[in-house]
């Protein structure tokens, strides 16, 4: 194909660097993968502001890096699961290629998501874990729920459950928009704000047929970020 310098040419070039905050090697804390030994890629960047943002440190900084680095980076800790984040990873254009890229190279991918952005572009052998914002987000006004109706049964919906009011809320969205019946739904308690016990009863008394999870990491290193 000839190249053109008109600009439509750039703009479909793919791009071959990503904004990076931190690679790291630990155990899953959450999602369906919880427990297996995981590469960290944190992308830097996001457009949402969550009150709970355990993760604020990842909003300005980091240094851009070619996704070759990145796949040299990750393939140097030699382990099959691979976690993208943030951030906000599909933020940036270079996420798809990078996802991509690790497929290709053989790993178990999954993808951490805020419900914000259009997720229909992913690399279909990535595993994408959508996160429903809840009021106590701050957030809700963001979610594109249009993103559900594209999940396959081996990809997850999570809540995470800032108070009550936002338990109900996400019982409400569970049973009205039938999620249970698309894929996983995961509720996680909002670190300091519910108890894990308290959120588990709640789920019981509901009868819910959603998944508690933890965030492991939490419990096994407290709020130590690169963990
Ligand atoms: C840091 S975010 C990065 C990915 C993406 N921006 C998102 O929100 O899904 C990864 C996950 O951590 C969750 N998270 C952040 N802070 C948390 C907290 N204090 N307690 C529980 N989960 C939290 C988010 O809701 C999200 O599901
Ligand atoms: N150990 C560990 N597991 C995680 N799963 C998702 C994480 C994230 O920040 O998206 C995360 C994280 O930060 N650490
Ligand atoms: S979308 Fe994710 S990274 Fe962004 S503020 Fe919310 S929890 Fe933090
Ligand atoms: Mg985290």
């Amino acid at each position: 194909m000839a190249i053109s310098s008109g600009s439509s040419s750039f703009a479909g070039k793919a791009a071959t660097r990503v904004r990076l905050t931190e690679i790291f090697l630990s155990i899953q804390g959450e999602a369906d993968s919880v427990g297996w030994p995981t590469v960290f890629v944190r992308l830097t960047g996001c457009p949402l502001r969550c009150s709970y943002c355990d993760t604020a440190y990842a909003f300005h900084g980091g240094e851009w890096f070619r996704i070759e680095a990145v796949l040299e980076k990750v393939a140097s800790f030699d382990t099959r699961h691979v976690c993208v984040t943030g951030g906000e990873p599909l933020a940036q254009k270079g996420c798809l290629v990078l996802l991509q890229r690790l497929c290709d190279a053989g790993h178990q991918v999954s993808l951490e998501t805020s419900g914000a952005m259009d997720v229909s572009t992913v690399d279909p052998r990535v595993v994408r874990v959508v996160d429903i914002k809840t009021p106590g987000s701050g957030e809700v006004a963001r979610n594109r729920y249009e993103n559900l109706a594209l999940l396959r049964p081996e990809e997850q919906i999570k809540f995470v459950i800032c108070n009550r009011a936002d338990f109900e809320w996400a019982c409400e969205q569970v049973r009205t928009r039938h999620l249970q019946e698309r894929c996983m739904v995961l509720f996680s308690p909002s670190s300091g704000q519910v108890e894990a016990g308290e959120l588990a009863q709640w789920i019981l008394d509901a009868r819910l047929p959603v998944r508690l999870q933890v965030q492991l990491h939490k419990y096994l290193w407290g709020d130590t970020p690169g963990r």
